[in-house]
């Protein structure tokens, strides 16, 4: 049986799914529906996805689907649910992508028993290297929860969280590309301080910073460890290390992911 996956809002966590899914060969191309208020995106998508685009019609595009995933902006929520809720069919999945919007406040806001997921993913999915968290309602069965795991498996690795966690997983994983965009975008600027060219220095940077994740992921090992083996005595990096903990490297992320979750939290209230 194939299944339908509607997008209510086509942006950039949108795009970055329905890149996911469709290059991944989880659905076909028809089975991929998008809605938005403006032309423009729904035409980039269909240009580059060939999935059906819905303009200005939230109500046809959840009619049609059998997993619903509402990529809207947190504060319309409320305003696309009352504007859906009635389409939305009995034995549908509804996803939340949204910060801080809880499955009790929208559950509610459904008024009926519903089958919502709440999950934070990433925009790497349009490469298939999105992380992503999840946690269910009471009403999603086994079969639904195989149904969402297979969709975010599509597109990079899932785990299921208690949603106590939703907040910390938005700043260590839902925003966290952005930090590290700024991190290569550094790294690049101060090679090309050197006289590499800029593209060649985005790829150098980039490339050891996929190489550098990939270390932690798959050997396991201790991040400190890992650093300590490039760090030869009275080398060159040890010298980048300690420029880097005198101009407080750690406390700026620290800072920074943590004021990201305190965020996130005064979001969800
Ligand atoms: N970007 C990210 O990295 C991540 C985002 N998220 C979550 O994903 C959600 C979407 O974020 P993001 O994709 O970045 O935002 P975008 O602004 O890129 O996308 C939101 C889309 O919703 C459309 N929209 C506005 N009003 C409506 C409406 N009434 N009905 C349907 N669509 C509407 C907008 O259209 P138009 O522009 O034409 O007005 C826009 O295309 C947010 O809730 C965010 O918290 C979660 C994880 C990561
Ligand atoms: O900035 C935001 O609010 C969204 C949530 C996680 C990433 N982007």
């Amino acid at each position: 049986m194939s299944i339908t996956y509607g997008f209510i809002g086509s942006g950039n966590m949108a795009k970055a799914m329905i890149g996911g899914i469709v290059t991944s060969g989880l659905a076909k191309p028809d089975c991929v529906v998008a809605s938005n208020p403006s032309a423009q995106k729904l035409d980039l998508l269909k240009e580059e996805f060939g999935i059906e685009t819905i303009l200005k019609d939230n109500k046809t595009a959840a009619k049609l689907s059998d997993v619903v995933i509402l990529s809207v902006k947190p504060y319309l929520y409320e305003r696309v649910i009352a504007e859906i809720k009635d389409m939305v069919r009995p034995d549908a999945i509804v996803v939340m992508i949204a910060a801080g919007q809880t499955i009790a406040a929208n559950e509610a806001r459904f008024g009926r028993p519903v089958k919502l997921v709440r999950v934070m993913p990433n925009t790497p999915a349009l490469v298939g290297e999105a992380m992503s968290a999840v946690c269910f309602n009471t009403n999603i069965t086994a079969d639904d929860k195989k149904i969402v795991m297979d969709m975010l498996n599509s597109f990079g690795r899932a785990e299921e969280v208690p949603e106590t966690l939703m907040d910390a997983v938005t700043g260590v994983s839902g925003s966290s590309p952005a930090y590290v965009y700024l991190f290569i975008e550094a790294m690049a600027d101060a090679a090309v301080l050197h006289g590499m060219p800029r593209a060649q220095a985005y790829t150098f940077a980039a490339q050891s910073v996929l190489g550098a994740a990939k270390m932690v992921l798959e050997t396991g090992m201790h991040p400190g460890a890992l650093k300590d083996n490039v760090c030869s005595p009275g080398g060159t990096t040890i010298e980048a290390v300690a420029a880097l903990e005198s101009n407080g490297l750690r406390a700026a992320v620290i800072d920074a992911v943590d004021t990201c979750v305190r965020k996130s939290k005064e979001m969800s209230k």
